[in-house]
């Protein structure tokens, strides 16, 4: 799919972004949903790769020693550099840019067809120099390893194994990066590892089992990286597309030791219903994998930092909400589960907040409390805030800004055009329109930080209580396009499509962003 998102995106309507600008600012006389698309910007904005790069890495003026976290490496003609992920071109201009002079070589595996789209949307800041030492391969369309993506692996891996105990491997690591970094064990094949993944996706595997299973197969993901690079000291700088940041998880987590041994991918299989149907070579890795005589990879020698993630973005939406005016707070970072419980949540939690918020009008219902909490249970959030949230609203003298992230998932069962923030959109505007939020203004904005919501050039949508009969003297039944899974559709036509968020490819990907702005009027 890479390569159609990405012809998409060179189409992206240019509008200037806020990035990094001073939100108090622009704050008054702004409507909400100015007021939301910045918050929303401003999250991704804080997770562009250059800034997430000169917050991570520090260079001492003298240039020869480099700092991250509380570790210090000399730098003397000794620094390497490999990446693998959708947002690793933007991190490796950002390394290049700081520490240029010192690197001696790199090799980075991106999506099919990343450096043409941000040269077409003018993203120079993302590119590498023209005369980079950093070698670009692009491979794995569609999210999945393809010959393109192995030979950068390969060449990766060769890399990695020339190095020597006086040399530092930076690693860059995103989301995508399992697809852009497969080594097969053999006997195991490419092809083998495809239909592997195609299958475990389809069975509804978690990207953990999912990763669990990959690691199993691969020379280089469980660690195996760091330990084709031992004697070299590695530094993975990590970009996190998963719920709960596990660096072992994320891109499969190649430099760090793998805990995982076969019974665990036995019984990921056994629950997939794919232990009969194995390849005979995927056996045979298996039933070799725990024998190995070198046990599994060491990572003493790494360290692994995660310098982007979701609640990182939330928590700088949340601070340029406080200089809206906003009581901002954050619910939760873990938004996982089926689009429609998650849709019904935000309803129902803005018929409880607008209730906790204008204490003077018919608060809400012991019902009504009591149904938020059922539908809170149900969606099992690890890190959920909510009595926090609604005690805070409860005390609040001033507007409230609710800020939640993570990666719903959309079970698809029409045909319509449409990516999991439009979706979540369309479905909270059905749901605001059934309670009566009282004197609130209220707005809930869904949007995917990497700027492409599923094969759609927009990267979410916003939406507010009167949305459903707004869309209905237009025409236009709301109930019908869920029905289809034709959000995007739904909101290229409804109020000549202003209600759309349009930011371009972003160059991050830290999942999605959800805000629930409510006003007392
Ligand atoms: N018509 C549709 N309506 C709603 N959701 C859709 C539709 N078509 C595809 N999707 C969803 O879009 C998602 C794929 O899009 P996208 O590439 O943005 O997500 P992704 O592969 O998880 O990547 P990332 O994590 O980088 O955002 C899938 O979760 C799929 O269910
Ligand atoms: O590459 C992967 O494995 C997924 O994007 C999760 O990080």
């Amino acid at each position: 799919m890479a390569c159609r998102v990405l012809t998409c995106l060179v189409r992206v309507p240019s509008r200037s972004l806020f990035w990094g600008a001073p939100v108090a600012r622009m704050a008054s006389g702004m409507a909400l949903s100015e007021q939301a698309r910045l918050l929303f910007e401003s999250a991704v904005g804080a997770m562009q790769p250059g800034p997430m790069l000169q917050r991570a890495l520090s260079l001492d003026p003298d240039g020869r020693q480099l700092k991250v976290r509380d570790r210090t490496f000399q730098l003397q003609q000794n620094l390497y550099l490999v990446g693998f992920g959708k947002a690793v071109l933007g991190m490796a201009a950002a390394v290049e840019k700081l520490l240029g002079h010192h690197l001696v070589q790199g090799v980075i595996s991106v999506p099919k067809g990343i450096c043409a789209a941000m040269e077409h949307a003018g993203k120079q800041e993302m590119l590498l120099k023209p005369h980079s030492r950093v070698k670009v391969f692009e491979g794995a369309e569609d999210n999945l390893p393809d010959r393109d993506a192995l030979r950068a692996a390969l060449a990766i891996q060769h890399l990695a194994e020339g190095l020597t105990a006086d040399d530092l491997l930076l690693v860059l690591i995103s989301g995508g990066g399992s697809a852009l970094l497969p080594a097969p064990i053999p006997p195991v094949t490419l092809e083998e590892k495809q239909m592997l993944t195609k299958l475990l996706e389809a069975r509804g595997a978690t990207i953990q089992e999912l990763n669990t299973i990959r690691k199993a197969l691969s020379q280089l993901k469980g660690g195996g990286l760091a330990q084709a690079a031992y004697p070299a000291q590695v530094v993975s700088l990590i970009l996190s597309d998963v719920v709960g940041d596990p660096v072992d998880v994320i891109a499969s987590g190649p430099t760090v030791a793998n805990t995982h041994n076969v019974q665990d991918c036995l019984n990921i299989l056994n629950r997939c219903g794919l232990r009969a149907a194995l390849p005979r070579s995927v056996k045979t890795v298996l039933s070799q994998a725990d024998s190995d005589p070198r046990g599994p990879p060491s990572c003493g020698h790494v360290l692994n930092v995660i310098i982007g993630s979701n609640t990182l973005a939330l928590a700088e939406a949340q601070k340029q909400a406080q200089l809206l005016g906003y009581r901002a707070v954050v619910l939760s970072a873990a938004i996982q589960g089926d689009v429609k419980s998650v849709a019904q949540f935000y309803g129902m939690l803005a018929r409880v907040a607008g209730a906790h918020l204008t204490p003077a009008t018919v608060g809400a219902s012991v019902e009504e409390n009591a149904k938020l909490h059922e539908l809170a249970v149900k969606l099992q959030l690890s890190d959920l805030q909510l009595e926090e949230v609604l005690e805070a609203v409860a005390e609040a003298q001033s507007p409230v800004c609710l800020l939640a992230g993570g990666e719903p998932t959309v079970q698809l069962q029409g045909s319509g055009k449409g990516g999991r923030n439009q979706e979540l959109a369309l479905r909270v505007g059905a749901e605001l329109a059934r309670w009566p939020l009282g004197p609130v203004e209220v707005l809930f904005l869904s949007g995917g930080t990497d700027g492409q919501d599923g094969p759609t050039s927009a990267a979410g949508a916003w939406v507010i209580p009167e949305l459903t009969s707004q869309a209905a003297a237009e025409g236009l039944d709301v109930t019908t396009f869920l029905a289809h899974n034709d959000s995007h559709t739904f909101f290229c036509r409804f109020h000549g499509g202003t209600h759309l968020l349009y930011t371009g490819l972003t160059g991050t990907n830290v999942m999605d962003t959800h805000l629930l702005l409510l006003r007392p009027q």
